[in-house]
C-alpha cells in the first residue's frame, strides 16, 4: 500500500476521491468531474477534478471499466494511460465512444479505474549484434494462429 497525495481542484468540489469498490479490487474507481455527451466516434479528455503526487518509483495507470466498454463501447483511448510521478496537472481520462449510440458522461459517475504500478527503469545500450534465439525475427503470428 502506497500513499498518493491528492489535491482537489475547485471543480472537483463534492466529488468522492478514487476508491476501491470492493476489498479485492485492483483499481480505484475514478469519477467524472463534468457532464459531457460523447457521440459515436468522439473522444474527450474528461476532467476528474484533482491532481496527484505519486511517489517516485511508481506510476498510475488509467484503465477502462469493462462494463462501460461492453454495454456502451466506452473505453480509454490510450489505455493504459500513464500518469507520471512528476505530473502535477489535472488527471484526465481520455474516453472514446466506439459504440453506435451517444453516451452521456455524467458528473459523479465512475468512468475509469486507476491502478498504481511499480516502474522499472532501463537505459538502452547500443550494440552491433544481439544474442541469437530460436524465435529470431519471427513475430506477429509466426508461431501459428
Ligand atoms: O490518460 C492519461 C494520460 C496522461 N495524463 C497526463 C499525466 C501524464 O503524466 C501526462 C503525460 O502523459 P503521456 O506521457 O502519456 O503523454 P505525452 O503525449 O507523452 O505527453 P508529454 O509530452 O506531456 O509526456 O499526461 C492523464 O492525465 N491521463
Ligand atoms: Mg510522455
Amino acid at each position: 500500500m502506497i500513499e498518493i497525495q491528492l489535491q482537489r481542484l475547485p471543480h472537483g468540489e463534492g466529488l468522492p476521491i478514487p476508491g476501491y469498490a470492493t476489498e479485492g479490487a485492483a483499481g480505484l474507481d475514478v469519477v467524472a468531474a463534468e457532464d459531457r455527451t460523447l457521440h459515436p466516434g468522439e473522444r474527450h479528455a474528461v476532467a476528474t477534478g484533482f491532481s496527484i503526487a505519486i511517489p517516485e518509483g511508481y506510476e498510475v495507470q488509467v484503465r477502462p471499466r469493462s462494463g462501460l466498454a461492453l454495454k456502451h463501447g466506452i473505453t480509454c483511448l490510450n489505455t493504459p494511460g500513464t500518469i507520471d510521478h512528476d505530473y502535477r496537472g489535472e488527471v484526465k481520462v481520455i474516453l472514446a465512444n466506439l459504440g453506435s449510440e451517444a453516451f452521456e458522461v455524467r458528473r459523479g459517475e465512475r468512468i475509469a479505474q486507476l491502478v498504481p504500478a511499480v516502474v522499472t527503469k532501463a537505459h538502452f545500450s547500443e550494440v552491433i549484434e544481439l544474442s541469437e534465439t530460436s524465435r529470431g525475427a519471427g513475430g506477429f503470428g509466426s508461431t501459428g494462429r
